[in-house]
């Protein structure tokens, strides 16, 4: 099928939003006329940029306020839209987009709202355009899509048909029995097909559209199964995304056209329209790497973490640390040197490497080349929207190229057996994608996305939200922070699964590490929400150990200092506890900021 993007749903010049929609490969646009009145192009400008980019140009909108008003009125209003449908012949746009009205003087009759657009549409017609007409949600007499159709089906005028959008039907509540209704229109007199989603909010419903709108997949609608049932007519239209979003307005438009592709990508592959290389979720974390200009604070901190430099890479400047299932590798190159000490790339243990690869680049993830010198073993790599590269590699499975074959071994003996391998990863995702972030762990690894949650941080909200494979063998939180980001303190970090929290918090500050300190009125408050046995607490509060229990289970977890963009968390998950210890992320945020503010770094 044919896809499309409003141009209302991208950021900057009509210049910069058309460029953004055909490098992101769509077929089409919807033009938002405040888009084109702001351009210095000209109508036949347009025309020509478009058809230079390949797009077609499937929508001019909107006409607003035309219908169901008295005879003057209407006549100004035909007189305002003949020149619309001149300025739609000079763009060679050929469906404009009536929205139901929502003035004071419009009246609650179905006979006159489809005599008149019966009248607009034999004026379209003279100039090639047809009429589609939408009921927006908060329309004043025609606020749902089978009461536009009605009237639509009343005119009976061939260049008169009806616009479907997600968000106007979707976000009264409707139930599924309120879409059947969508079967009784035949597809040719579906001139045209929205999509968006949104996240649930009880909010006005215009305020919600005009704000919160988000894509296909990253919101609470079941988008995908109002599209089967418009396909299910015979509607053969495009499907176009019409997203009226605040993040989306000021980020690039380059990656959200990208998000956005991706989003109806994953929308057509769910509908059937579209084959896509099936998911092949990863089955754990093969290692993380940092990339560091100086390897010696965080040697400093992985040895007191018990972990040993096992081996080094054959032909560069990485080594590996191991303890139990985790492995860390610490890159010094000199591509690396600029950037900081971060979280730069993730190995994720993957049943089919290149499988995963081909459904990566598919959904349009940026295939990275391959960095392997001659006798490397082959790994495919792609990037995340944050730029964090993910590899899907083999580890000591014979049949596949193991990513180990390209480091050789230190000798050096490994001693302590504190951690069990990698809890989970947490990676800070810039303000403008974190949207984005989750439909792609979800769409492009297979990983399951959780509920978002709020996590207060003394300068600003942080939403954080985990996308894990179904056994919890991948677990990745993503976070954003409201306010621009504090490099230091809304840092990456590592999660490290330990069986014993208590023996390994004590072997780790036995061995020179430094935990983040834990103020004391969070002990206070933890003996009263919870009971503990004699001395319980007061190891916590030694070792500075926070504590969270759910239904299922209790979760102690402790944090080390910051190394420039990552620090190191140590966990212990005690009978199936499930989070993350959201509840104590106010108080680890404030505690990182004291830190950072005593040591001005
Ligand atoms: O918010 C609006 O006014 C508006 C305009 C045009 C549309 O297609 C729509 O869905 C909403
Ligand atoms: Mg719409």
């Amino acid at each position: 099928m044919r896809t499309s993007i409003a141009t209302v749903s991208l950021s900057g010049s009509l210049t910069e939003k058309l460029a953004a929609a055909a490098r992101a490969g769509f077929d089409g646009v919807e033009i938002f006329e405040n888009d084109l009145l702001a351009s210095t192009l000209t109508p036949e400008d347009v025309r020509a940029r478009c058809a230079d980019l390949g797009l077609r140009i499937d929508l001019y909108q909107p006409l607003r306020d035309i219908e169901a008003v008295p005879e003057v009125e209407f006549a100004r209003n035909l007189r305002r839209a003949r020149h619309k449908f001149e300025l739609m012949r000079r763009l060679g746009a050929d469906t404009v987009l009536v929205c139901s009205s929502v003035s004071p003087h419009a009246v609650d009759d179905d006979a006159l709202a489809a005599g008149q657009l019966s009248r607009l549409a034999d004026a379209a017609r003279e100039y090639g355009v047809r009429v589609a007409y939408e009921a927006l949600a908060w329309g004043r007499h025609v606020s749902t899509y089978d009461h536009a159709w009605r009237i639509v089906e009343t005119a009976g005028h061939p260049a008169l048909g009806t616009c479907l959008d997600s968000f106007h039907m979707l976000s009264r509540g409707s139930e599924p029995e309120d879409l059947e209704g969508i079967a009784a229109i035949p597809g040719e007199k579906i001139f045209f097909l929205q999509l968006a989603d949104a996240p649930l909010l009880a909010m006005d419903v215009l305020q919600w559209s005009r704000h919160y709108r988000c894509f296909p997949g990253q919101g609470g609608f079941d988008v995908a199964g109002l599209v089967r049932r418009v396909l299910a007519t015979g509607y053969d239209g495009p499907l176009s995304l019409e997203v009226f979003n605040d993040v989306f307005r000021q980020a690039e438009a380059g990656p959200t056209a990208v998000d956005a592709r991706r989003s109806l990508l994953l929308l057509q592959e769910a509908v059937g329209t579209a084959p896509l290389p099936g998911p092949v979720v990863p089955t754990g974390v093969a290692f993380a790497e940092l990339v560091t200009p100086d390897a010696e604070p965080l040697a400093a901190l992985l040895g007191a973490l018990g972990f040993t430099r096992t081996a080094r890479h054959r032909g560069k400047p990485v080594a590996l640390w191991e303890q139990g299932e985790a492995r860390i590798l610490v890159n010094t190159g000199p591509a690396v040197r600029r950037e900081g000490t971060q979280l730069a790339a993730i190995g994720l243990e993957s049943p089919d490497p290149d499988g995963a690869a081909r459904r990566a680049e598919a959904l349009l993830a940026p295939v990275l080349p391959r960095r392997r010198a001659p006798q490397d073993a082959p790994l495919d790599a792609v990037a995340a929207p944050d730029g964090t590269e993910l590899f899907f590699c083999a580890t000591g499975r014979p049949e596949l190229p193991d990513w180990r074959a390209d480091f050789e071994d230190t000798g050096l003996p490994s001693e302590r057996t504190d951690i069990r391998g990698i809890d989970h990863l947490a990676l800070t995702q810039p303000w403008h994608h974190f949207d984005e972030a989750a439909l792609f762990h979800r769409g492009v690894l297979g990983l399951d996305a959780q509920e978002s949650v709020d996590v207060a941080d003394p300068y600003g909200l942080m939403r954080s939200r985990a996308v894990t494979g179904a056994d919890g063998s991948v677990r990745i939180a993503l976070t954003v922070g409201a306010a621009p980001t504090d490099d230091t303190v809304h840092a990456q970090h590592i999660a490290l699964a330990t069986d014993d929290v208590v023996a390994a918090a004590r072997r780790f500050r036995d061995a020179g590490g430094r935990p983040l300190p834990v103020p004391a009125n969070y002990y206070d408050d933890l003996a009263a929400r919870f009971e503990f046995a004699d001395g319980e607490l007061e190891t916590y509060r030694d070792l500075g150990i926070l504590y969270d229990r759910d239904a299922q289970g209790v979760f102690r977890h402790c944090y080390t200092r910051t190394v420039g963009r990552v620090f190191f968390e140590l966990v212990q998950r005690d009978g199936g506890y499930r989070g993350y210890g959201a509840a104590n992320a106010p108080v680890r945020l404030a505690a990182q900021h004291a830190v950072r503010a005593l040591t001005g770094g």
